[in-house]
């Protein structure tokens, strides 16, 4: 059996969806990214794995412990290491005494070495804890027994960027020693550091389950870019390039990058572009355009293409996790597999939806088919 296993894992909180019908496995020695926005249900999921709370239906195992059964689930505690997204101590004891007896719950192997990484001010009072110092005490206290399964919410919450680097590198270092994490968060970019797979949540619901290296390849890159020169927007209608936003700008850096400034419109929207500041003959040398879109192919052709300009600034980063939601799931689950059922539309197994008018195909989706 996988370390983390779950089975139709559903949480309602009254009336409440938290999550519902989670079934996935998280193999040994893997690094399983467990991803989604605010309110989708991730902490739902790591409290109820945790055995904080109970399921309303479904269940999940842990090292083979069944999380319903409290006594099966103590006797694994030992072997499990738990990062929660908001630590909280008693706040009126010293970190040093707070080590001492979580060390004498789960014992004390490493805590000597994680506090060479992770350096809370120990003969300090919790009260006195910034969040970053709570953070990086919580995270000795997860790894201080060596456990084998890691289960965390949003690990790099509070940290510093170098301390959030540095705890990255040391889940990279401990997947070698082939422990088994599973972790939370919002932040593509550190999910893709060090995530093998990454589960996708979203109200409450999982709406994909796949590597890291996929996901990153199908949700692209956004470009920024400020260019000079004779800008044609339409030329950037290359493969890959999506959702592309232009907006007139003065190169001379009065009004910032222009992004998303009040010139912003789409190509083909009518919207005007290149001189949309009315700026004028006289600044014509000096015009600069700001354009923005999502581009999902390889590196030279764009950058070949970019190069035909005098590029002012260029920026190329990981869309938002959000966008990538929007771009392929941009429909809210749930809703979509009441329209599944109302037959108003049909989901095919490569992902395609299949648009039907009352209940049955449209000529367009027949087409598709044909
Ligand atoms: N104690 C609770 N009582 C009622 N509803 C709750 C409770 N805890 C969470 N929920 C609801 O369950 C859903 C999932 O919340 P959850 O906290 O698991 O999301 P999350 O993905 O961890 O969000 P975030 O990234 O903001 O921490 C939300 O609709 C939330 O409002």
């Amino acid at each position: 059996m996988p370390p983390i296993h779950t089975d139709g894992l559903t949480k309602y909180y009254g009336d409440v969806r938290g999550v519902e019908d989670l079934s996935f496995a998280v193999e040994k020695g893997e690094v399983f990214g467990f991803l989604g926005p605010n309110g989708a249900g991730k902490t739902t999921t790591i409290r109820t794995l945790m055995g904080f709370m109970s399921p309303t239906e479904g269940t999940a195992t842990i090292l083979d412990a069944d999380i319903r059964d409290a006594a099966a689930l103590r006797s694994v505690r030992g072997n499990v290491g738990y990062l929660p997204s908001e630590p909280s101590f008693n706040e009126n004891v010293t970190g040093r005494r707070l080590l001492e007896y979580h060390g004498s719950l789960r014992g004390d192997v490493r805590s000597d070495e994680m506090l060479e990484l992770f350096d809370p001010p120990l003969d300090r009072k919790v009260r006195e804890y910034s969040r970053g110092n709570k953070q990086m005490l919580a995270i000795v206290v997860a790894f201080m027994h060596d456990p084998d399964v890691l289960i965390m919410d949003e690990p790099t919450s509070g940290l510093d960027p170098l301390k959030q680097e540095q705890l990255l590198e040391f889940i990279r270092t401990e997947q070698q020693r082939g422990k088994t994490f599973f972790f939370s968060s919002h932040i593509l970019s550190e999910v893709r550091k060090v995530c093998d797979r990454v589960a996708i949540i979203r109200d409450g619901h999982l709406v994909e389950l796949e590597d890291v290296e996929s996901l990153l390849d199908r949700s692209g890159k956004v470009v920024r870019a400020r260019l000079g020169g004779d800008f044609d927007a339409d030329s950037l209608a290359l493969e890959g390039v999506h959702d592309i936003e232009v907006s007139g700008d003065a190169s001379g850096g009065e009004r910032g990058d222009g992004h998303g400034s009040d010139g912003a419109g789409s190509i083909g929207d009518g919207s005007d572009t290149a001189d949309s500041d009315g700026s004028g003959d006289a600044a014509a040398a000096n015009e600069a355009t700001s354009v923005t879109f999502t581009y999902t192919g390889a590196y030279e052709p764009l950058l070949e293409h970019l190069l035909e300009y005098d590029i002012y600034d260029l920026s190329i980063e990981e869309a938002p996790l959000e966008d990538v939601f929007m771009r392929f799931y941009g429909e809210n689950p749930a809703e979509r597999v009441e329209r599944v059922e109302n037959g108003e539309i049909e989901e095919h197994e490569n992902g395609e939806i299949e648009e039907h008018e009352n209940g049955e195909p449209t000529d367009r989706a027949e087409e598709a088919d044909a």
